[in-house]
């Protein structure tokens, strides 16, 4: 007979949480879902969903004042803010109605709408003062946005990805502060808005990009639509209903400061795992300097505890398909205690749907430079590319990794055309240990992006010498394969 109140306590109803759940009630029926806070998941409410609504929305005002070259001729669009924002919110809304009804399956026995904090390792105390034991517990709390330095001084002009999808109507004018995936994402999309937007950056981070080839193509691209800083020092002050920013070239002391008034301040300066308010000090756990449990990432679980990790809150790989792995692995093993369960992560994959898109697949340039690994690296260049120039897509990069003697593709960068579908590509062919030459014996049908890819192949299989250089713009299987 258990002498703790539940077998499993799940700390989070996210999508991690929800995935913990899904697999330890196949093995218990013992279980404390706990969160007090919205339900719906951050993806649902204010990230993936909402964010890729917006920027739908974005594309299609953007395709239709870009036909001219076409030799299409359109009275210019009327963007119509109230009615954007109106269907990022219905949508939105049905998307975290499919969150709810989920939840609403789920028993109520099982359910507790309050958060929880450590009391001790395996004692924890509700929000209403409840104390509740487990014999095994999943941290599966979620991230929240980071607000520090000059961008305080919006005061309450300031918005993250929680406050602007409610937005009833778009701005006149906003200032984007962080180039990274959440900046470049959202600063695109309020431009084709119609928003005057400046993108404000730090250490010339574009987005996730590490390979200073791919970087430098995207910065280029980006800064000829819209004003991007990608290295900036600012100061931020409110302005009865808007904003001040000055700001200068931080890579130059004598660069000479500007200044313009904003209706807000968008941060998207990075997210922090929520464990601070945890009560972990009252827990044995290891935790590093950022205060996060240090964690096995192929079982999810805490050194030799019973307690696991899952999802944003482990500060690892803050995406939505890997807190859902990770919920499911830490859900089950803590369910199965004391056995415990390492198995193998997927190949990593991290798509930006800026235009153009990011693709990170596999090995990064960073972590295969850092590894002093032996590699060669082919590319292409999509501004000449058959099937993106027919459809006036535009131009990008796309560099691959493959390993030397071996010529096993270990991972790619691009900022370029449809870069989720051939990072995908790439990701399920890294999946299979595929090499250059494997992969150059799959199909490619003319004209199509993925003729990009191949020629990208054939230039990596060049640089392995597993291969002849092929002929500029790879001529020899069609115009601008
Ligand atoms: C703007 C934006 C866009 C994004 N776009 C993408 C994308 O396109 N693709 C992609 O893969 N990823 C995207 N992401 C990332 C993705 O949304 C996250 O990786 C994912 O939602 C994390 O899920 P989670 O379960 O860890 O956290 P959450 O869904 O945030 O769940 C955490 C839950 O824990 C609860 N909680 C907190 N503290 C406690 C406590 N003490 N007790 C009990 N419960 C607690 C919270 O109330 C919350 O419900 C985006 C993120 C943002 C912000
Ligand atoms: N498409 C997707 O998959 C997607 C989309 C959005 C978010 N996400 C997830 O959410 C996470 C958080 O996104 P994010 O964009 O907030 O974080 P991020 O870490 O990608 O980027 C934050 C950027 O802000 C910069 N920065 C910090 N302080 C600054 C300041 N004061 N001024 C200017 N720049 C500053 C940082 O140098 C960094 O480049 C991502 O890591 C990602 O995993 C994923």
């Amino acid at each position: 007979m258990s002498t703790y109140d539940v077998d499993v306590a799940i700390l989070g109803a996210g999508t991690a949480g929800m995935a913990a759940y899904r697999a330890a009630a196949k093995h218990t029926d013992s279980i404390a879902l706990l969160d007090g806070g919205p339900l719906g998941t951050t993806c649902a409410r204010v990230g993936c969903m909402p964010s890729k609504l917006l920027i739908a929305a974005a594309n299609k005002a953007h395709a239709a004042q870009d036909t001219a070259r076409f030799g299409i001729h359109l009275d210019p669009p009327h963007i119509d803010g109230a009615a954007v924002m109106q269907r990022v919110r219905d949508e939105r809304d049905r998307f975290v109605g499919f969150v709810l009804d989920a939840v609403d399956d789920f028993p109520d026995r099982h359910v507790i709408r309050e958060h929880a904090v450590f009391e001790d390792d395996h004692t924890l105390r509700l929000t209403s003062g409840r104390k509740l034991t487990a014999r095994a517990i999943v941290i599966a709390t979620g991230s929240h946005p980071m607000i520090a330095g000059p961008i305080k001084g919006a005061g309450d002009r300031l918005y993250t990805n929680d406050g602007i999808f409610d937005w009833q109507d778009l701005p006149e004018s906003a200032a984007v502060f962080g180039a990274g995936i959440i900046g470049l994402e959202l600063g695109q999309a309020l431009h084709r808005l119609g928003v005057r937007t400046r993108l404000f950056g730090r250490n010339h981070a574009v987005g996730p990009i590490s390979d200073p080839e791919v970087r430098a193509r995207a910065g280029e691209i980006f800064e000829a639509e819209f004003s991007a800083h990608w290295h900036a020092d600012s100061e931020v002050t409110q302005d009865g209903d808007g904003v001040i920013v000055r700001w200068s070239d931080a890579s130059d002391e004598d660069a000479p400061w500007h200044e313009e008034r904003f209706d807000c301040v968008v941060a998207a300066t990075g997210r922090a795992p929520n464990v601070a308010k945890l009560g972990l000090d009252q827990t044995s756990l290891p935790l590093d300097q950022n205060g996060v449990p240090i964690f096995d990432r192929l079982s999810m679980r805490i050194g030799d505890s019973h307690i696991f990790m899952a999802g944003d809150c482990g500060d690892d790989l803050p995406l939505l398909h890997e807190a859902s792995d990770e919920g499911t692995m830490a859900g089950e093993n803590a369910a199965l205690l004391p056995a415990s369960y390492r198995k193998q992560r997927r190949t990593p994959l991290s798509i930006v749907f800026s235009d153009p898109q990011i693709a990170l697949i596999g090995a990064t340039h960073a972590e295969l430079t850092e590894s002093a690994c032996n590699f060669a690296v082919g590319s292409v260049e999509f501004e000449d590319q058959g099937r993106s120039r027919t459809m006036g897509l535009g131009g990008g990069l796309l560099r691959i990794y493959a390993e030397l003697d071996t010529g096993r593709v270990l991972g790619a960068e691009m900022a370029g055309p449809d870069a989720e579908h051939i990072g995908h590509l790439l990701a399920w062919a890294i999946e299979e240990n595929a090499t250059v030459d494997r992969m150059l014996s799959y199909p490619f049908y003319h004209p199509t992006l993925e003729e990009g890819l191949r020629t990208a192949l054939r230039n990596t299989a060049a640089a392995l010498s597993m291969g002849p250089k092929p002929p500029l713009r790879s001529i020899d299987c069609g115009p601008g394969a």
